[in-house]
């Protein structure tokens, strides 16, 4: 099913496979088989099934939607963005990872690590020529790294879970939306209308995104000069936008150059969503192969 999104005032049309997830119609593209449900026996991103982990992801964006206000996302931008905390390599930061459990999210509780390997080799599979895929698996959510004390041990509701724009009327399809009465941002007429600071086609790279681990680690790769095409770059800036690559909103905010992201970025989530699972991944074995790609498209080290 193709959906074709009426836009007529940005000049262009935003045509984008599908916005609303329809499994009988997932296709992946290799041999990756789309699981039917998540570790813990419900469906993936069920956010109200009565899970373990159902009250403390609930929590998680209960704080989340109350304390991502636009004061907060730029002084976070301001401060980050100076990369003058450490310097590491790529899989040193892959390494730091290894103790953090993602609390935002309702299908996976294994160290993050195993999720970025996961990813990668799922995406390998399927997509053996994209190389640059592969390594955006790998490095998708390094930007977890501000979990860590030597980054100033954000709470986690400052690192992961969805994102969405500031600045802007919060979008109902953002989960558990209803805290967001207790962000003050809520109540701004400059900041709660759908175009609210922006303008219609203005770009994404001119909208302040709620701050976390995406755009956090699109600073850092932008920086160090990763040599990652833009989809790449993309991908590691939006995967967490749900509201947008899943539920199709804030596509007025995209230009054309989203647009064509955008395709790459629906065909990566399908990974980083569905190859979460308790199977572990031989780390030793691939380790070389990804190496290699480090190689080929980061410095040796990076600041962060
Ligand atoms: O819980 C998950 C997790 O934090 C992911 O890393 C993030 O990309 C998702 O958007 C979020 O919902
Ligand atoms: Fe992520
Ligand atoms: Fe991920």
């Amino acid at each position: 099913m193709t959906l074709v999104i009426e836009q007529p005032q940005l000049g262009f049309e935003v045509e984008t496979k599908i916005f609303h997830e329809d499994l009988t119609e997932l296709k992946l593209d290799g041999g990756f088989t789309v699981p039917e449900s998540n570790a813990f026996g419900q469906t993936f991103r069920d956010y109200n099934a009565d899970s373990e982990r159902k009250e403390s992801v609930e929590e998680f964006y209960r704080k989340n939607h109350i304390y991502q206000s636009i004061d907060f996302v730029r002084k976070m931008r301001e401060g980050y963005g100076k990369l003058n905390r450490t310097e590491m390599s790529i899989w040193e930061s892959c390494e730091l990872l290894n103790e953090f459990v993602d609390e935002s999210d309702p299908d996976l509780d294994e160290p993050q690590i195993e999720h970025l390997l996961q990813t990668a080799e799922a995406i390998r599979k399927d997509y053996p020529d994209e190389d640059w895929l592969h390594l955006t698996g790998l490095i998708h959510d390094l930007g977890k790294v501000l979990l860590h004390p030597s980054f100033g041990a954000l709470p986690q509701w400052a690192v992961v879970g969805d994102t969405f724009p500031v600045g802007c009327a919060f979008d109902k399809s953002i989960v558990h939306h209803k805290y967001f009465e207790g962000n003050p941002d809520y109540y701004n007429p400059e900041y709660n209308t759908k175009d609210g600071i922006y303008s219609e086609g203005c770009g994404l790279n001119n909208v302040l995104m709620s701050w976390g681990h995406d755009d956090y680690m699109y600073m850092v790769a932008k920086e160090n000069k990763t040599t990652l095409p833009s989809a790449g770059l993309f991908i590691i800036r939006y995967h967490s936008f749900y509201p947008l690559h899943r539920s199709g909103e804030y596509t007025h905010l995209m230009n054309e150059e989203d647009v064509e992201n955008l395709k790459w970025l629906q065909i990566f989530n399908k990974y980083d969503l569905y190859s979460k699972s308790k199977v572990r991944v031989d780390v030793e074995k691939v380790k070389p192969y990804y190496l290699s790609l480090i190689e080929k498209y980061f410095p040796a080290k990076l600041k962060w």
